[in-house]
């Protein structure tokens, strides 16, 4: 029977009965040019016209489909010329239609392209396809909304009646007490949502009735009980708002700085229309209208209706509040986030190319373990322990081929390869890819060349480049100082290569300017079972060896400090690669520097002027 085969399945089996024959003889007789002509229809002049239409379009598809060697590409064509076409349907009643087809071809003299016919018009399959037909045909998949009551007073002209089907989903809006009147308001409409979809519900809309039952006195949440209660139909009786709020607001995207969990929070409107975000989602924020509470949807997920984000107003004072609250606490998280004077660098070694020095990173791995311990203490924080704006504006940015090339910045916690895989990127193709030559006030050494290794400058000079904000991290090592300045990475990049630069999580925000666009890449490891395993012959740095083995605890203390580098800093990460099978790591390395070179990415905006956003 019709009623179990399920239309949309109905479909390819359909399909699949007809042979090229039955297909030609269902043509043959919606042309009405069967060998034994069709007698005339009986229900009226052109009964036959719409099934001869649908038949022909059906020929032609199933034509293409089973006869042609390149049937894919011309379904395609096929489908893509219908989806310009705008179809409306020939009939809304196909079913009735083939049943009385049926009947005049019981009639008609037997030919075995009647017979075929008729047997395909009855088959259950097609049935059910011509049912599905004709529901799309009458529209007929909306809901069924009750008849609107008949005893409305005349004095309820300013009254609206709204019908919602609530399925599975919320409503999509909230409710609130006005604090004079005391009267029940809907406090907001979610963007995508059920209520938003109507087009009949406003913000400000005052509730007087929910399903016949009088709101006046109530609580909002004995409505929202009620409202929970309800299944399938909720009949709203409201008094409209006089003006209803339009959202002119532009679009914006932000990346989220922080993380956010409406669950934890006890101040929202309300918790089920939260949305929780993570560091470096990028949110699109729909509404604005509200100063304390915005609505956002992920990127990600852009289908789904809008949910409850604090604003920036909101967060910021929350952080405020916070600080304030904590007269004991070291403030780490207000601090600037440069190290002012971290214990970095040391001379690189003279095998080395410039750029690879090894007891530089050695330096650093002291100097950003306490630095990441004492941003656990902010952590306490929870979302509050962002630095400065908790949302970030962002638009996105293709690099045209002209501009020049964005910085790439490997990050990672110590040993991990962050050194390796910038070795293997720069030997993969030298002309491309290159590192910046650092600057030190140690005098040169017989063997190396000013500009090669480092360059050589005076502590007066080096001072001048950090305080007019040109280094883009420094430290002192055994009495010199040493650093990688912003002019160094810009003579890379004006040559049209690409810089390749490993940085110190805390040196990001530096980095972070129009001018060089960084590109920022997590190098994470991987779990201790497999670094264990992949790890076995690597050689690590250590203040004494040069080169010695991987022990448990430097692995562990390795994915410590990468996940502390992921709390901490995980809203920059443009990119993040695990490097378990080093070959593997360096090939997604390749793919990622060049996807940030020539696909579009989300980039803070500031650092694109209007003309080129795309
Ligand atoms: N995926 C991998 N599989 C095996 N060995 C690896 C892998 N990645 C890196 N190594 C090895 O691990 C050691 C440490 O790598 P590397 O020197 O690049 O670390 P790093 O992140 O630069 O840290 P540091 O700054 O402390 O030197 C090197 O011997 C390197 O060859």
């Amino acid at each position: 029977p019709v009623q179990t085969v399920c239309p949309l399945q109905a479909l390819p089996q359909f399909l699949s009965l007809l042979t090229p024959r039955s297909t030609w003889a269902l043509a043959r007789v919606a042309r009405g040019s069967s060998t034994q002509p069709l007698s005339r229809p009986r229900h009226g002049p052109g009964c036959l016209s719409p099934c001869r239409a649908f038949a022909r379009d059906l020929k032609s598809q199933v034509i293409r489909m089973t006869l042609s060697p390149r049937h894919s590409l011309q379904v395609y064509d096929c489908l893509q010329e219908f989806k310009e076409k705008k179809l409306v349907p020939a009939t809304t009643h196909a079913q009735t239609l083939s049943c009385e087809v049926v009947g005049i071809l019981r009639e008609t003299p037997k030919s075995p392209e009647i017979q075929e016919l008729r047997q395909i018009l009855q088959d259950p399959h097609f049935k059910a396809l011509l049912s599905a037909h004709d529901t799309v045909a009458q529209k007929d998949f909306e809901p069924l909304l009750p008849p609107l009551p008949d005893n409305i007073p005349e004095s309820e002209e300013a009254m609206r009646i709204v019908c919602l089907v609530k399925n599975q989903q919320p409503l999509g809006a909230t409710i609130k007490r006005h604090e004079m009147t005391g009267d029940i308001l809907v406090a907001r409409v979610i963007h995508g949502g059920l209520a938003e979809r109507s087009g009949l519900l406003y913000a400000g809309d005052k509730l007087v009735e929910v399903n016949g039952v009088s709101v006046e006195g109530l609580e909002p949440e004995q409505v929202i009980h009620i409202l929970a209660m309800s299944r399938g139909t909720i009949m709203f009786k409201v008094v409209p708002v006089s003006a209803p709020p339009v959202n002119s607001q532009k679009m914006v995207y932000v990346r989220a700085m922080i993380e956010y969990w409406p669950q934890e929070d006890p101040t929202i409107p309300c918790m089920d229309a939260g949305l929780p975000f993570q560091k470096g989602d990028i949110l699109q924020i729909v509404d604005q209208n509200d100063a304390l509470w915005w609505q956002a949807r992920k990127i990600s997920d852009l289908g789904t209706c809008a949910g409850l984000i604090p604003s920036n107003h909101l967060l910021k004072r929350k952080q405020r509040e916070f600080w304030w609250s904590q007269p004991y606490q070291p403030h780490a998280h207000l601090k600037p986030t440069i190290c002012e004077c971290a214990n970095i660098s040391a001379p690189v070694c003279a095998s080395q190319g410039a750029g690879f020095r090894r007891s530089m990173r050695l330096c650093r791995r002291k100097s950003h373990l306490g630095q990441l311990r004492a941003a656990e203490v902010c952590k306490a924080g929870g979302c509050l322990s962002a630095l400065a704006a908790p949302y970030e504006e962002v638009v996105r940015y293709q690099r045209c081929p002209s501009d020049k090339h964005r910085l790439i910045v490997l990050v990672g916690p110590s040993g991990v390869g962050v050194n390796e895989l910038r070795r293997q990127l720069i030997e993969l193709n030298p002309n491309h890819f290159q590192s910046a030559v650092p600057h030190t006030t140690r005098s040169k050494k017989s063997y190396e060349m000013d500009g090669r290794e480092y360059h050589y400058v005076s502590k007066e000079t080096f001072e001048s480049l950090v305080y007019s904000h040109r280094m883009l991290e420094y430290g002192e090592y055994k009495g010199h100082l040493y650093g990688t300045s912003v002019d160094a990475v810009q003579t890379v990049l004006d040559e049209g290569k690409i810089c390749v630069m490993d940085l110190e999580p805390q040196g990001i925000q530096v980095a972070r300017t129009q001018e060089l666009k960084p590109y920022v890449i997590f190098i994470k490891p991987s779990n201790m079972s497999c670094m264990k395993q992949s790890r076995k012959n690597a050689k690590m740095i250590t203040d004494y060896f040069v080169d010695m083995k991987f022990k448990d605890e430097d692995l562990q203390e390795m994915e410590d400090l990468a996940q502390k580098m992921e709390t901490q800093f995980g809203q920059f990460f443009d990119h993040v690669i695990v490097n378990d099978n080093l070959q593997d790591a360096c090939a997604q390395l390749l793919s990622a520097v060049q996807k940030a070179q020539e696909e579009p990415q989300w980039v803070p905006a500031t650092w694109v002027s209007s003309d080129t956003e795309s």
